[in-house]
């Protein structure tokens, strides 16, 4: 496990939909040189937590989050924090590819243009491919950047919206089932990219799919009905779990 602090801490975090509450006080540490996998029955609250780091939950208009949740020691929730700087900091990839329909360069170039990282075109060239590179994408498509990212199969817009979130520099990235739209093969690859991403970036990653999160991840959080059970080294979790609730639901028993 890692020697630096925490990259991410949220302390005594609820969220509500309305009158619903979906997470309850939920208190969990993300690892910078780890990857995070987030676990647990359909409706349990892994994508409602997820979003919390990054502040998606904004952009619901029934959502209330309450609690900490610090990024290097900062309160992400206070009136202070840029939004959209946050949200590069903390990038996000979602269960369905998003490409914008837009040339594939175009997909990756677009937030570091926005964030002004480039100063000129040749260094925006130089992000552009170093973020497909990073993707593991950069192969398959260095000859047809023009072309329209919506025109990849799901698995490479995946990939390219990995880059697109690695273009502007993140310290953490949130990947909610990113391969559940996917087949074998293509997730496979993602699964591989992950390893490689790890210790660059600090990760985490909401899965219904057991052997992926325990392929993937080094921590393994199991979350039941909103509240978190239990939170521990993957190895721990799969193998020797402390609640029964875990023990059920990584036996098959229910979700
Ligand atoms: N926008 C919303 N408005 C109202 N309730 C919501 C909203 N989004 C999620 N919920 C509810 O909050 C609870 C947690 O949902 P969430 O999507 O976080 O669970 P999940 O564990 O990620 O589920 P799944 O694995 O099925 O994606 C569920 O009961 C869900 O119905």
């Amino acid at each position: 496990m890692s020697n630096h602090p925490p990259k991410i801490t949220a302390t005594h975090v609820n969220v509500w939909y309305g009158a619903k509450k979906a997470i309850d006080d939920v208190s969990i540490d993300i690892d910078q040189d780890s990857v995070t996998a987030l676990i647990g029955p359909s409706g349990c609250g892994k994508s409602t937590f997820l979003r919390t780091l990054n502040r998606m939950n904004d952009t619901v208009a029934n959502a209330r989050v309450q609690g900490d949740i610090r990024l290097d020691g900062e309160d992400i929730y206070s009136p202070d924090m840029d939004v959209v700087q946050l949200r590069a900091r903390v990038g996000m990839v979602f269960q369905k590819p998003n490409p914008f329909p837009k040339s594939i360069y175009e997909n990756v170039a677009y937030g570091p243009r926005i964030h002004g990282l480039a100063s000129s075109r040749s260094e925006l060239e130089g992000i552009v491919q170093t973020s497909l590179k990073r993707a593991g994408l950069w192969e398959e498509v260095k000859d047809r950047l023009s072309d329209s990212g919506t025109a990849l199969s799901g698995g490479q817009q995946q990939r390219l919206c990995i880059a697109r979130a690695i273009a502007v520099d993140p310290e953490v990235i949130l990947m909610d089932e990113p391969c559940s739209a996917l087949d074998p093969i293509a997730t496979a690859k993602i699964e591989e990219l992950i390893h490689a991403l790890k210790g660059r970036y600090a990760i985490a990653i909401v899965t219904h799919n057991m052997q992926q999160a325990a392929r993937v991840s080094q921590r393994t959080a199991f979350f039941h009905l909103g509240q978190l059970v239990e939170y521990g080294a993957t190895t721990e979790i799969f193998t020797n779990p402390r609640e029964e609730r875990t023990r059920d639901y990584i036996t098959g028993r229910y979700g």
